[in-house]
Parts: C-alpha cells; structure tokens; sequence
C-alpha cells in the first residue's frame, strides 16, 4: 500500500516539478535563437551571449529551467559552473560550421566526463539545416563521436532555429526521457 502511495505521489510530484536543463555548444550555434524561439515562439535578433539567459519554459505537463550559455571560447570554462543538479544538456550545433566540428566533439567530450553531469541526458540540435551546405544528422553523429559514448540516452535531431523545425521533435524526446527518468 505504502509503495503504491509513495508512487503515485511521485508521479505527482515529478510532472510538477521543474527540470534543470543546460543549452550548451560553441559561439554562434544558434543557442540563444533556440532558447527564444522555444519560450516566445518567435525568432529574436541576438547578440553574442556574455554569461548566460535563463527562462523557465512550460512542455507538455513540465516545467524546464532552462540555461543558455555563452559559448565563446573564453567563456566556455565557466561552463562547468552551471552543471550541478542538470538533468539534460541540450548541445547545439552549427550543421555548416564544418571547421570547428572538432572543437564541437572535443568540448562535449570534456563536459561529459564531469561527474555531476554523469546523469544528464543529452540531446544534440544539428541546428541551421535551412542551409544548404548543412551537414545532415548522421554527419554530425559521426563528427561528434556520440556512438563512443557509453551508459548515456542521446540523440541527435535536425533542425532550423529560423524556420522553426525540428525543435519539438527534440523537445518531445527530452519529455520522454526525463520522464522515463524520474518514473
Ligand atoms: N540560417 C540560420 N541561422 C541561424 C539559425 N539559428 C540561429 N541562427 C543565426 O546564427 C547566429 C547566432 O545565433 P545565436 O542564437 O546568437 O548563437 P549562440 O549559440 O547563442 O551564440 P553565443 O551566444 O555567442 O554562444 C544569429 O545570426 C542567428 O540568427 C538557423 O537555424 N538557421
Ligand atoms: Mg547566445
């Protein structure tokens, strides 16, 4: 009886409580763009972010505080600061910006091997697929090196921040992970 009791209340208490995630990935991804779009529905005019914005977002039942950081590389080592109690990392790329598709792979590395991201789910945004010289999901699976990560849920979804696309297919695979998680 008591089991029953102990998880119905947490089924309650976890759709009502709020899920930390971080947006993370180099300068010019397109983060902030994502964030916005997410939180007003509409497309902002950005500047580069010193620091961070943080908006809480409402999806499907959840609630989500959600961290966009700065990711120029000066910045990128305040990262870490904002990592404890994360429950999922959304890690946005540029799908054209193919020079720095190693720099990508060697900063999600390097954060993943933190432990208090040890639980974090991660889901990557191949974002600006609007472009043409954009790499597809599988390119940017590979550049990224995400089949060598071990005991983590990921997944990688295309998108265009601009247009709009893709973005809730994401954000669907985030609600049913964390659910799954604190079911
Ligand atoms: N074509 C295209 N441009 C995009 C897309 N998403 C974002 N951008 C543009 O990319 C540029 C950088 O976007 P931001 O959202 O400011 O990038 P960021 O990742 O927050 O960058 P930092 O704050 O410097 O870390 C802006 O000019 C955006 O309009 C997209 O899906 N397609
Ligand atoms: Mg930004």
């Amino acid at each position: 009886m008591g089991n029953i009791f102990s998880s119905v209340f947490q089924k309650l208490w976890s759709t009502n409580k709020e899920h930390r995630i971080l947006i993370l990935g180099l300068d010019g991804a397109g983060k902030t763009t994502i964030l916005y779009r997410l939180h007003l529905g509409e497309v902002i005019s950005t500047v580069p972010t010193i620091g961070f914005n943080v908006e809480t977002l409402k999806y499907q039942n959840l609630q989500f505080n959600v961290w966009d950081l700065g990711g120029q590389t000066t910045i990128r080592p305040y990262w870490r600061c904002y990592y404890q109690g994360a429950q999922a990392v959304v890690f946005v790329v540029d799908s054209t910006d193919k020079d720095r598709m190693e720099i990508s792979a060697s900063e999600l590395k390097t954060m993943l091997e933190e432990d208090e991201l040890s639980e974090a789910v991660l889901l990557v945004y191949a974002n600006k697929q609007d472009q043409p010289d954009a790499l597809g999901a599988d390119e940017v699976t590979k550049a990224l090196k995400l089949s060598e990560l071990k005991d983590r849920s990921w997944t990688v979804v295309p998108c265009s921040a601009v247009r709009g696309e893709g973005l809730e297919q994401g954000m669907n695979w985030l609600v049913e992970k964390l659910h799954d998680d604190s079911a």
